[in-house]
């Protein structure tokens, strides 16, 4: 409603539920709005611990972008709001939770499920990337299922416009970093394109491509692009992959040649 852009919210507003998840920041909570009963997911950021300027820019950057993206297969940020010691950010509430806990409890998915997941995503990026916003953080802690089980990405506390040259200060798993990511090389959309790649691997064989004992390892396994596909990989799923994880980021197959794809076509047909 065209009145919640203008109405300032406050903790008041909500009934606070379960926390939904814990995250290095802060919690995220179950909540519902008390006048319109409307269930969302409110995370609680506390400003002591991101008040160094890089962080707090950062979450008014996200916050700028994330009210520009409407997309069925982007999580929705309806606002924030800040007490003297936390932000607030009020987000759609995800029904299934973060796709990481779905793969950690099946171990792997079906081709079908995978491919289904990789579409979902690759049409969310198409949309950021023609509003120029690469994510840059693609990984299953930040991919949430929403109630449909339709994916939905989150998190875009690392999203930046294109180019940038911005450099990972706190990043998590190196698995998801690309070559020029790593060499601290400006990087463009196609960052989010190797990731796809990075993801779709992890989705079939339920650990990602690069996994190793340690960074140093996952590092040179990335730059040489060292992958093993296990025996159950399909052909198509192979070729597909083959052509996301290329070290030059042109070569990269563009997003809307990844929709076209004989892997996707069979296993994710349309409206599937
Ligand atoms: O994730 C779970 O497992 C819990 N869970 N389960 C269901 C569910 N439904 C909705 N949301 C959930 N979680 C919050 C997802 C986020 C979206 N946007 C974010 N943005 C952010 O964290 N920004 C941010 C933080 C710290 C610093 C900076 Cl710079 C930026 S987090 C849900």
């Amino acid at each position: 409603k065209k009145d919640d852009k203008k109405k300032s919210w406050s903790l008041s507003d909500f009934d606070l539920g379960r926390p939904l998840g814990k995250g290095k920041f802060g919690n995220v909570y179950l909540a519902r709005e008390k006048e319109s009963h409307y269930v969302v997911a409110l995370k609680v950021l506390f400003k002591s611990q991101i008040l160094d300027s890089e962080i707090e820019h950062q979450v008014r950057r996200e916050v700028e972008i994330q009210c520009r993206l409407r997309h069925p297969n982007i999580l929705r940020m309806y606002g924030y709001f800040h007490d003297e010691k936390r932000i607030y950010l009020i987000l759609e509430y995800a029904k299934h939770g973060a796709l990481y806990k779905l793969l950690k409890e099946r171990g792997r998915f079906d081709e079908k499920t995978a491919a289904i997941y990789v579409r979902d995503l690759t049409r969310a990026l198409v949309y950021c990337h023609a509003k120029k916003v690469i994510h840059r953080d693609i990984k299953p802690e930040n991919l949430l299922i929403g109630h449909n089980w339709e994916l939905k990405i989150a998190d875009f506390g690392w999203s930046v416009h294109s180019p940038s040259s911005r450099r990972m200060t706190l990043c998590g798993t190196l698995d998801y970093l690309s070559p020029e990511m790593i060499e601290g090389k400006p990087h463009s959309y196609a960052v989010d394109i190797w990731s796809l790649g990075v993801l779709c691997y992890e989705l079939l064989v339920g650990l990602p491509p690069f996994d190793a004992k340690d960074s140093s390892q996952t590092y040179r396994k990335i730059r040489y692009v060292i992958i093993k596909y296990p025996e159950f990989i399909s052909e198509k799923a192979k070729d597909l992959m083959g052509k996301l994880l290329v070290i030059n980021p042109e070569q990269r197959l563009p997003l809307t040649s990844v929709l076209q794809h004989p892997w996707i076509l069979e296993n994710a047909p349309e409206g599937a």
